[in-house]
């Protein structure tokens, strides 16, 4: 007697990239990585961690995570690990992770410098630094916390990978498919080259629309300055809203690049005061025509 036919086989689905993934730092980068990889379906379970229990109550209540667990948890439950802290807080986070880590579990981060990051992580993992791989995800916003979290933030985005010389070929491609899994387009760079790139085009920014919202906002008549203001004030500073304690971190662990981009910056800012004191039209003229043809470039080709 024949089984009766069942017909196909159904396929059974494939596993997820990470059954079990921990984010530690569930703000908006973390928080937006555990979004995307839960929708694409490439985390079992989502463990969280971090510095306050609110926040990790409020990251579950969300839907973001899972579980919140403690760094010594996380570090033996998970099979992947997303670091996403303010940069100076990566040595000492990984220093309570490491002797809980098991030999499988791969870790990564989201800062936005990166030799410094590796630096610590040296220094913290020792002779497990192979199961880390240094990335950042150039996406974000001012906003922070996981109620700024969304699931297509890394969408059409570019991650930067800065792997070290012992990480594994697989793991490499793990965390490559786990990225794009999110949407990101994933390129690999030498830590200094991704430093002083993003001094130049991301912390630079930062630092001048800081400076240029606090000295508006000290101004005695601010009140009717900010009132008049209008879009292009508003483009220009929007970034100053972001986190002072991320970014202080940021601007102390790449110093050495943001100085040197200030020094170039001053000269070009000299050259074109120096313009209007002497009521050079042709000159101010050639250097606003070179930026917006420079800018206007960039914009048609970057989708931002
Ligand atoms: N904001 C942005 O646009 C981008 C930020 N990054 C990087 O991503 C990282 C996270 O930034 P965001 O998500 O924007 O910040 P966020 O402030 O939204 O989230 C950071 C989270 O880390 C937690 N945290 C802080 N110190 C901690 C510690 N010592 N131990 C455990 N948890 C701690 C905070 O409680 C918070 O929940 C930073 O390293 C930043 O440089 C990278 C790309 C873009
Ligand atoms: O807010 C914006 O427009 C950004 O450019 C966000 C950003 C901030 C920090 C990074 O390391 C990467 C991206």
């Amino acid at each position: 007697m024949s089984a009766p036919d069942a017909g196909p086989v159904p396929a059974s689905p494939a596993p997820p990239l990470a059954g079990v993934l921990a984010v530690v730092g569930v703000g908006l980068i973390g928080g937006s990585f555990a979004a995307a990889m839960r929708q694409a379906g490439a985390a079992g379970t989502i463990l969280g961690a971090g510095r306050q229990p609110q926040t990790l109550a409020r990251a579950q209540r969300l839907g973001l995570i899972d579980e919140a667990v403690t760094l010594e948890e996380a570090a033996s439950r998970a099979d992947l690990i997303l670091l996403s802290v303010p940069v100076g807080a990566t040595g000492a986070v990984l220093a309570r992770m490491a002797p809980h880590l098991r030999s499988g579990t791969l870790l990564t981060d989201a800062g936005s410098t990166k030799a410094d990051v590796a630096r610590a992580a040296r220094q913290a993992l020792g002779d497990r630094i192979a199961q880390f791989i240094p990335g950042h995800p150039i996406a974000g916003a001012e906003a922070t916390g996981p109620e700024a979290a969304r699931n297509d933030l890394y969408q059409g985005r570019t991650v930067v990978l800065t792997p070290l010389p012992e990480n594994r070929e697989s793991d490499r491609l793990l965390l490559r498919r786990a990225w794009e899994a999110c949407g990101a387009h994933v390129v690999s760079m030498q830590p200094e080259a991704h430093d002083a790139a993003l001094a130049s085009v991301s912390h630079m920014p930062h630092f001048l629309a800081s400076v240029f919202m606090g000295q508006v906002a000290a101004a005695t008549d601010s009140g009717q300055r900010m009132a008049l203001a209008g879009t292009g004030f508003r483009d220009f500073t929007r970034i100053a809203a972001g986190s002072p304690e991320m970014w202080r971190d940021v601007f102390l662990a790449n110093r050495k690049a943001v100085l040197d981009e200030l020094a170039e910056f001053r000269e070009a800012l000299d050259r074109a005061e120096q313009s209007l004191r002497d009521e050079d039209g042709q000159s101010l003229y050639d250097f606003l025509e070179r930026a917006a043809l420079a800018r206007r470039f960039w914009g048609s080709r970057s989708r931002l």
